[in-house]
C-alpha cells in the first residue's frame, strides 16, 4: 500500500463515474488527511455530488478504488454501512424533525443503542448531557435549545443539522453548501464553526460561495469534467489561469 493511503483518512484514485456514456467523474483522485478540513469547488456539472455520492455510498464508481482510514474499501459497502463507519452528509435539504425542539432534534441524533426499546428506555447519562451542551454550544443554538426547530431561521436550521450530523461522532463530515441562503453574518458564523468542528473531524466542504471558501482559509480542490484541474490555497488556485477559465472568470 502506499503511504498515501496508509496515511489518509479519505482516499480516492482513479475514480470514474459514467451516467449514459457521459463521464461525470473521469479518473478522479483526492487525498484527504486525519483532521483535514478541504474546500471543494468547480463549475455547475464539474461531478461535485457525484463524488460525495461515490464516498457515500449512493453512486458506484464504475472504476477506481474510495478507501475510508487507509483500510475500508468503501466501493464494497452500502450506504448505512457507510453512515456507521463514521462519514456524515449534510445535505441541503432540512432533515431537522420540525416540532421536536432544538435540544431534543440533538438528542435524538445521539449515537445510542438502536431500537425502539433502546430508544424508549434509553436515559441519558451525564457524558450525554454534556455532549449535547457542549454541541449547542458549537452550534450557536444554546440560547435557542428550548425552541421548536420550524421556528428556527433558515441559517440556525443548517447549524442545527450540522449538530445533528455532530452528534453521530462521524470522523468525516461531508457539507454540501453550508452556506447556500445565509445572510453574511450567518455565512461568517458558519465558517467559523466548521473550522472550530474540524480541530476535531475530517470536513470536506462543497460551495460556490468564493467569500465563505475564502474564510475557511483551507486547501482548495478545484473540478472541472469530474476530475481535479487545480489543488492548493484559493489564493493559488484563483491565480491559475486554466481555473480563471472554467470558473472563476465566468
Ligand atoms: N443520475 C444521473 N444521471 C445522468 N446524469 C447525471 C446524473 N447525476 C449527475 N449527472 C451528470 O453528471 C454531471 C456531474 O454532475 P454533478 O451533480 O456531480 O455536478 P456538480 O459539480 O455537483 O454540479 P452542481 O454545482 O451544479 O451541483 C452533470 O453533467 C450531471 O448532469
Amino acid at each position: 500500500m502506499s503511504e498515501k493511503l496508509t496515511g489518509s483518512l479519505l482516499y480516492l484514485d482513479d475514480v470514474s463515474v459514467s451516467f449514459d456514456g457521459f463521464k461525470a467523474l473521469n479518473a478522479l483522485s483526492l487525498v484527504i488527511g486525519p483532521g483535514e478540513m478541504r474546500a471543494i469547488i468547480g463549475p455547475n456539472g464539474a461531478g461535485k455530488t457525484t463524488m460525495m455520492d461515490v464516498i457515500t455510498g449512493k453512486t458506484r464508481p464504475d472504476t477506481g478504488t474510495v478507501y475510508f482510514a487507509g483500510t475500508t474499501d468503501l466501493t464494497k459497502l452500502d450506504e448505512a454501512e457507510i453512515a456507521n463507519l463514521g462519514i456524515g452528509r449534510k445535505f441541503q435539504r432540512p432533515t431537522t424533525f420540525e416540532s421536536q425542539t432544538v435540544r431534543d432534534n440533538i438528542e435524538l441524533s445521539l449515537k445510542a443503542p438502536r431500537g425502539p426499546f433502546a430508544t424508549l428506555f434509553h436515559k441519558l447519562d451525564d457524558d450525554q448531557r454534556d455532549r449535547i451542551d457542549e454541541i449547542l454550544e458549537t452550534i450557536r443554538l444554546t440560547e435557542q435549545r428550548d425552541t421548536l426547530a420550524a421556528n428556527l431561521s433558515h441559517g440556525q436550521r443548517q447549524w442545527l443539522e450540522i449538530g445533528m450530523l455532530l452528534a453521530q461522532e462521524p470522523q468525516l463530515l461531508l457539507v454540501d453548501e453550508p452556506a447556500a441562503g445565509m445572510t453574511d453574518a450567518e455565512t461568517e458564523q458558519t465558517a467559523i464553526l466548521l473550522k472550530e468542528i474540524a480541530r476535531t473531524q475530517s470536513v470536506v466542504v462543497v460551495e460556490h460561495d468564493m467569500d465563505f471558501v475564502r474564510g475557511l482559509g483551507v486547501k482548495v480542490t478545484v473540478l472541472h469534467e469530474g476530475s481535479v484541474l487545480a489543488e492548493g490555497s484559493l489564493d493559488h488556485v484563483s491565480a491559475d489561469s486554466r481555473v480563471v477559465e472554467v470558473y472563476l472568470g465566468r
